[in-house]
C-alpha cells in the first residue's frame, strides 16, 4: 500500500473522487480512505497542518508498513527558485528550517549545536532529511510530462519546513540562503523524519500557491496549487510499476 498524505481535506479532493473500491476506516483519530488509484493500492491520509500533526499521523500509518509515503499539497517558493504560482516542486531533501538557535551572530542549526534529531546505524540526522533518490527521480519525470501539458514549470531541490511561514522578505532570503531552499511548507521534514526512522521511502510534491517574502494574499492561488499537486501524484502513480507482491 502507498500512503498519500496531505495536510488539509481540500488537498485530497480529486484523489478521493477518483478512488476506486473506496473503503473508509477509522485509525486512531484519523478517517482513512483506502482504495485503488491508477491501479495502485493507496491510503489517503489527511494528517493536519504543521509538523506535530504531520509526524503523529505519519507515525501511525507507518505501523502498517506501507511501500511508500507520498506527501502532497501546496507550498511557497523562495525568491531565487525561478518558480511561480501554479508551478510544481519536487523535494530532493527536507530541512527543518527553524530548529536551532538564533544568536547575535546569526542562526545556528542543530548540527552546529551537535543536537541530532535522529540516530540510525547509518549515522545522525540533524536538520536535513533525504527523500528516496530513485522514486524522487521518477516523480520529477512524471511531473515534467504533466507540466508540459499544463504549461507550467517543475523545480526539484531542497524543501524547508517551518513553524513560522516566511511572510517577510528578509526571512525568506535567510532561509533560502541557509538551506539552499526551493520551496517552503509546514509538514515535510517531520514526515521525512518519521519515514527515515523506520526505513520507509518518502517523496514529496507540492503545487506552488504563493511566493514567500512580503505577504500579499492577493497573489496566492491555493486551489490551483492543491489541484496540481494531486494531478502530479496521480501521474506518478500511473507511471509507477506495481510491486511484484501487490
Ligand atoms: O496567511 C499566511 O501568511 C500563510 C502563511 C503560510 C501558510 C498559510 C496557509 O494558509 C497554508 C498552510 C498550508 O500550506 C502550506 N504552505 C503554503 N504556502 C506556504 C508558505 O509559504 N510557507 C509555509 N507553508 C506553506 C503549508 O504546508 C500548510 O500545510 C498562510
Amino acid at each position: 500500500m502507498i500512503v498519500l498524505q496531505c495536510a488539509v481535506a481540500a488537498e485530497q479532493r480529486q484523489l478521493r473522487e477518483q478512488l476506486l473500491h473506496p473503503r473508509q476506516h477509522r485509525l486512531g483519530s484519523y478517517d482513512l480512505c483506502q482504495g485503488t488509484l491508477q491501479g495502485q493500492p493507496v491510503a489517503l491520509l489527511c494528517g493536519g497542518v504543521g509538523k506535530a500533526n504531520a509526524a503523529a499521523a505519519a507515525a501511525l500509518l507507518l505501523q502498517q508498513r506501507p511501500r511508500l509515503v507520498v506527501l502532497h499539497g501546496c507550498g511557497g517558493f523562495y525568491p531565487a527558485s525561478g518558480l511561480a504560482v501554479g508551478d510544481l516542486a519536487v523535494a530532493c531533501e527536507e530541512h527543518y528550517g527553524d530548529e536551532g538557535v538564533a544568536t547575535p551572530q546569526g542562526f545556528r542549526d542543530l548540527s552546529q549545536l551537535d543536537l541530532p534529531l535522529l540516530r540510525t546505524p547509518a549515522g545522525c540526522y540533524y536538520n536535513r532529511f533525504p527523500c528516496d533518490p530513485l522514486l524522487t527521480g521518477q516523480l520529477a519525470q512524471s511531473c515534467r510530462t504533466l507540466a508540459r501539458q499544463l504549461g507550467c514549470q517543475v523545480g526539484c531541490g531542497p524543501f524547508v519546513t517551518v513553524s513560522c511561514g516566511s511572510g517577510r522578505d528578509d526571512l525568506a532570503l535567510l532561509r533560502q540562503q541557509h538551506c539552499g531552499g526551493l520551496c517552503e511548507n509546514m509538514e515535510g521534514a517531520a514526515v521525512a523524519h518519521q519515514c527515515l526512522a523506520v526505513g520507509v521511502p518518502f517523496i514529496e510534491v507540492r503545487g506552488l500557491s504563493n511566493a514567500t517574502g512580503n505577504r500579499d494574499l492577493r497573489q496566492w492561488d491555493l486551489a490551483t496549487a492543491m489541484q496540481r499537486a494531486e494531478q502530479a501524484t496521480l501521474a506518478f502513480l500511473a507511471d509507477l510499476p506495481p510491486l511484484p507482491q501487490e
